[in-house]
């Protein structure tokens, strides 16, 4: 089928320094990615923080084939690139070089680098694409839900009960760069991320999902002693410099896909942020 290829949407890096002077529109043009998934399209933004590259695919009438942009000066997107994939919509599949992986909600496969085609389908799937640049290739792998290293984190009367299922990491499926997983927060449960915390060796980016259409995030960034906040509905992503801290609470329950990219893949590599200091 034919679809629209729209541009490679392209963000500059930006400073800390900048963010006091943001209004709220600047704010939301620098950090949020408010529009990924749009039936029959492949949307896709490249941040030049650790060169990440989202894109969302929403195959809503047909397969999709993932492309690749002038931008990346490449043959075929994961040419030179690894990605994390994971479906924020209902069951769907992924064939990667003609080997289809089923992908329930929640799901994730991790495309290594050289896989030339990647083929999103699923009438209500949406699929979310977190790439960093790879210097090697490590096996494409699907994880299932409940199938990766599972954290069981915070607790009911901090409104924080949460589990973490980490996917792509040091100890779980391997990756160049990426480290990924998807926290989902209990029934009653608001907060993610608190204490926060940067890690200044990485970027993070949030793709918030399973949010009521009605609701909304209050999410936290910038440095630690000046924050900023984002109001971001469901299935929208916020870019995370390595300075900013990346925390948020729902007027409801929601889940996340939260995905890093830079110098390590140590996931305890955080420089927690005690509550008090926050600004
Ligand atoms: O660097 C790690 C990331 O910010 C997330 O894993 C945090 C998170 O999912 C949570 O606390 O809810
Ligand atoms: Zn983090």
């Amino acid at each position: 089928m034919t679809t629209t290829q729209p541009p490679l949407h392209v963000r500059h890096a930006t400073h800390p320094a900048q963010v006091p002077g943001f209004s709220t529109a600047d704010l939301r043009e620098q950090y949020l990615v408010d529009a990924l998934f749009t039936a029959d399209t492949i949307t896709a933004v490249l941040t030049h923080h650790d060169r990440i590259v989202l894109a969302g695919a929403r195959p809503a009438s047909g397969p999709l084939t993932l492309p690749t942009w002038p931008e990346l000066r490449s043959e075929y997107f994961l040419e030179r690139r690894e990605a994390g994939i994971v479906n924020v919509g209902e069951p769907g599949t992924v064939t990667a070089d003609g080997t289809k992986y089923e992908l329930p909600t929640g799901a994730c496969l991790y495309a290594g680098r050289g896989v030339r085609d990647v083929v999103f389908d699923g009438p209500d799937s949406a699929f979310y694409v977190f790439s960093a640049a790879a210097h090697t290739q490590f096996p494409t792998t699907l994880v299932n839900p409940g199938e990766g290293n599972r954290l069981e984190l915070g607790d009911q009367r901090t409104a924080n009960r949460r589990t973490i299922d980490q996917y792509i990491h040091a100890d779980g499926v391997r990756s160049c760069q990426i480290v990924l997983g998807v926290t989902t927060l209990h029934a009653g449960s608001t907060w993610n991320t608190m204490p926060a915390h940067t890690h200044d060796r990485r970027t993070e980016c949030y793709l918030y999902f399973g949010l009521p259409e009605s609701e909304r995030i209050v999410h936290l960034l910038g440095e630690p002693e000046e924050t900023r906040h984002l109001l971001v509905a469901d299935r929208q992503a916020v870019i995370s410099p390595s300075w900013s801290i990346h925390s948020g609470a729902g007027t409801s329950s929601y889940s996340f896909v939260w995905a890093m990219a830079g110098e390590n893949q140590a996931f305890a590599d955080m420089d927690g942020v005690d509550v008090r200091d926050l600004r």
